[in-house]
């Protein structure tokens, strides 16, 4: 068994799996009422939904990010409700990638340095075939020596797709990626994470606003009140944009 790879059980296993969660806030807000997810291996995956209907807690759970108040998830066949912070800081680094609306890049290091940085803090030696591999199909072969300021956001986005893929993770997080981007650079983005989903067959799950996002995604999972209200498989963005809109209005 390679030191960092998970088990032969666990390549079995979905990428993420969200059984029966609930999360209330103290205070009282009942942000998940009793969500169960499984997000498949290679699958790309959006959730959308109002405002307040409990994405981004959905999303931060499922990321170990925050702990949930009832039922269990497990991230690429590990169950990461009985780890200690310490474990789950480990399970964040090495299997799971994360994509923000800001980029959150160093400005101090080159991109190649941004790329490779969740290597050097896991203590791990680059695979120099995979990097080269990324950076090919982020398309940033010529900005490697560049610091993130020198930039357009789209390429910044980019640069923080190939970190999040670095340590080959099982799933990718994307919390609105594409909410910083006009329309064009957005569309590019969009069509970058759909060819890594495609043709590296990596998993990514992601929330967004944007119905033409979440359009290019395999499945859309619909929040509402802090439920999953429906799955749609490959909708159109006008039926997601008509769906989101009736929801807003109940
Ligand atoms: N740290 C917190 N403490 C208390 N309540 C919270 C906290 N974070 C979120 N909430 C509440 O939980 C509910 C779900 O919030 P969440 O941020 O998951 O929704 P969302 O669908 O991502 O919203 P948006 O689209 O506006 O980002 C909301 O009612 C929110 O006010």
């Amino acid at each position: 068994m390679a030191e960092h790879g998970p088990t032969p059980t666990a390549r079995q296993a979905p990428a993420v799996a969200l059984r029966d969660v609930t999360k209330v806030y103290p205070g009282g807000v009942r942000a998940l009422d009793g969500v169960s997810v499984t997000v498949e291996r290679g699958a790309f995956v959006a959730i959308m939904g109002p405002s307040g209907s409990g994405k981004s807690t959905l999303m931060h759970c499922a990321a170990g990010l925050d702990t949930p108040t009832g039922g269990s998830v497990s991230v690429d066949g590990v169950a990461i409700d009985g780890l200690n912070e310490t474990r789950r800081t480990e399970l964040r680094r090495e299997r799971v990638g994360f994509v923000f609306q800001s980029y959150n890049l160093v400005p101090s290091l080159s991109v190649a340095d941004n790329i490779t940085l969740p290597l050097r803090l896991a203590g791990r030696a680059p695979d120099h075939d995979w990097v080269r591999l990324l950076v090919e199909r982020v398309g940033l072969g010529g900005r490697l020596g560049h610091r993130p300021a020198e930039l357009s956001g789209g390429q910044q986005q980019r640069a923080a797709i190939a970190r999040a893929l670095v340590t080959r993770p099982a799933v990718v997080f994307g919390d609105e990626p594409t909410g910083a981007l006009d329309l064009k650079t957005a569309r590019e983005v969009l069509a970058l994470l759909r060819d890594l989903v495609s043709g590296l067959g990596q998993t990514v799950v992601m929330v967004t606003h944007d119905p033409a996002a979440a359009a290019r995604a395999d499945q859309v999972l619909v929040m509402a009140d802090g439920r999953l209200r429906e799955t749609l498989h490959r909708p159109t963005a006008t039926e997601l944009a008509h769906r989101i809109t009736t929801l807003e209005s109940e």
